[in-house]
């Protein structure tokens, strides 16, 4: 269950009842008082803003406890994470101010159509006339939002404003969000085609597989901007980062282990690729029917090509059954999936990456005991093997040097690079991935990936310092 904070607005009859009473009863009722702040202060009565970090699902309780209380009246409960979403998360600011008549003859017409007819004789000069070099399209059709699913357009845009501020904030990237109000493939690829002349790039996001596949296939094979879905490939390279430092801790390599997959979706089949691009043999991917088996007929593509890869076992079942004996599991499926008897039965130094979002495949109070390294997508625990460590610094890295795809060198170099940011001396089995705090990150990603663009010719750009 997820942690949350709340602001309880009370108002005490100090005749009647203490602050100690009103403390008493939050703590009993599963709350953590974290601050007060005194909005109306009186002599028989006072209103208090109360922060509480809660679990979620405590609302109820400690608000019909403190009702129960004789002196208490409950004026408002405003949760905080709704509240840092008032009016949306990002907003555009000029680069300069328009403070006179000549600024403006200068910013806008008439001075502006000498610029036009210079990008309309070279649109390359869209590059360092117009936004188009720092600014990305993060675009979604809504139809696979977190481990939510299909959600909509609407309810999609929070998670994508939250992607474009951590766009901004870690890599100075300019990021915006699209939601698309279509779930037809043709339309989405048509649609992204159209708007891309201001954008420098593409961030796919949380859109259904198997769509996902065709419509980022067809965008990187007829834009010369880098398209990115980041469910697929962000997700790849956070989790091979990952794996790289857990292999360390275990002291396993990557041609011994057994991997189980879990849900061989967006992110599963990228994890997969990537396993196997980085020496994997013995590999496991499982979704709800059961595994994936190598020389078994599927309908999709890409299931297709992994039951034709050698490394992929023969032996069908689900995974409860095929979990016994990993040494490796990956979960980008759903929350609650597996529970300690089916961690319990991995062989010794077992590692578990239960990323589904917002809720694990297994929580850490129930894994931790019985595994040798464990990480969750969330920010709340340790070792947060998420996305968002990929996605800043990779874009940084294209947009600067320009390159026309982001191709499996570049995500090979920023998974050695993320993996690098953990000293020897810092590595163990709470830290085998950076913050996304860690400034180190998003500078490491971007040069190993500017590297790896220009090694493999698709940078359009040499960087100056690179040169
Ligand atoms: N930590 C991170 O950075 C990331 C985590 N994720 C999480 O991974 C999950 C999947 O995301 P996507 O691949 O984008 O979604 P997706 O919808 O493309 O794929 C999900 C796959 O899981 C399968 N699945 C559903 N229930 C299952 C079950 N009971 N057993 C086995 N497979 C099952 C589905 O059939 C589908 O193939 C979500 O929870 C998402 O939040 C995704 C991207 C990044
Ligand atoms: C982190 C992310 O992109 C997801 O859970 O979909
Ligand atoms: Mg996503």
């Amino acid at each position: 269950m997820a942690q949350t904070s709340m602001i309880f607005r009370l108002e005490l009859d100090h005749k009647k009842v203490s602050f100690g009473d009103v403390a008493a009863t939050i703590s009993r009722a599963g709350g953590d008082i974290t601050s007060i702040d005194v909005i109306r202060p009186g002599h028989d009565t006072s209103t208090r803003d109360i922060t509480v970090d809660l679990q979620d699902n405590k609302e109820t309780s400690i608000v019909e406890a403190l009702r129960a209380l004789d002196g208490i009246k409950v004026i408002n409960v405003s949760d905080r994470t709704f509240l840092v979403h008032l009016g949306g998360k990002i907003t555009i600011q000029p680069t300069l101010p328009i403070k006179n008549r000549e600024d403006l003859s200068k910013v806008y017409t008439p001075g502006v159509a000498k610029v036009c007819r210079a990008i309309a004789e070279d649109v390359g000069k869209a590059y360092s006339l117009t936004i188009k070099r720092n600014t990305v399209a993060v675009v979604t059709d809504g139809t696979a939002v977190l481990g939510l699913g299909d959600i909509g357009p609407y309810a999609a845009a929070p998670v994508m404003e939250g992607k474009a501020m951590l766009f901004k904030q870690l890599a100075g990237v300019d990021a915006f969000p699209i939601c698309l109000d279509t779930k037809d493939t043709e339309e989405i690829i048509r649609t992204i085609k159209t708007i891309s002349p201001i954008f420098g790039g593409i961030n796919l996001e949380d859109i259904g597989s198997p769509r996902c596949f065709e419509i980022e296939n067809r965008l990187a094979a007829e834009l010369d901007i880098p398209v990115f879905h980041d469910d697929q490939h962000g997700t790849a390279v956070v989790t091979i980062a990952g794996l790289i430092n857990a292999l360390k801790v275990v002291g396993k390599r990557m041609e011994n282990i057994r991997v189980v997959v879990n849900g061989i979706g967006a992110a599963g089949v990228s994890i997969c690729k990537m396993l196997l691009g980085a020496g994997v043999k013995h590999l496991v991917p499982i979704d709800r029917e059961g595994a994936i088996v190598r020389g078994q007929a599927y309908p999709y593509p890409m299931w297709q090509w992994l039951a034709d890869q050698p490394q992929v076992e023969a032996q069908p079942g689900t995974l409860k059954e095929l979990i016994a004996g990993a040494d490796v599991f990956i979960g980008v499926s759903r929350a609650g999936l597996l529970n300690e008897e089916d961690v319990k039965r991995m062989k010794p130094g077992a590692i578990v990456f239960a990323m589904a979002n917002p809720e694990p495949e297994i929580s850490p109070e129930e894994a931790l005991p019985h595994v040798a390294v464990f990480a969750t997508g969330r920010s709340d625990y340790p070792n947060q093997i998420n996305n968002v460590l990929v996605f800043p610094g990779l874009f940084r890295g294209a947009l600067d040097c320009r390159a026309r795809h982001i191709n499996e060198p570049m995500k090979l170099a920023a998974a050695r690079a993320i993996a690098s940011v953990v000293t020897s001396d810092e590595l163990n089995e709470h830290y085998i991935i950076p913050s996304i705090f860690n400034e180190k990150v998003v500078n490491y990603v971007r040069k190993a990936v500017i590297e790896a663009a220009i090694l493999t010719n698709t940078a359009r750009r040499t960087p100056p310092d690179f040169r």
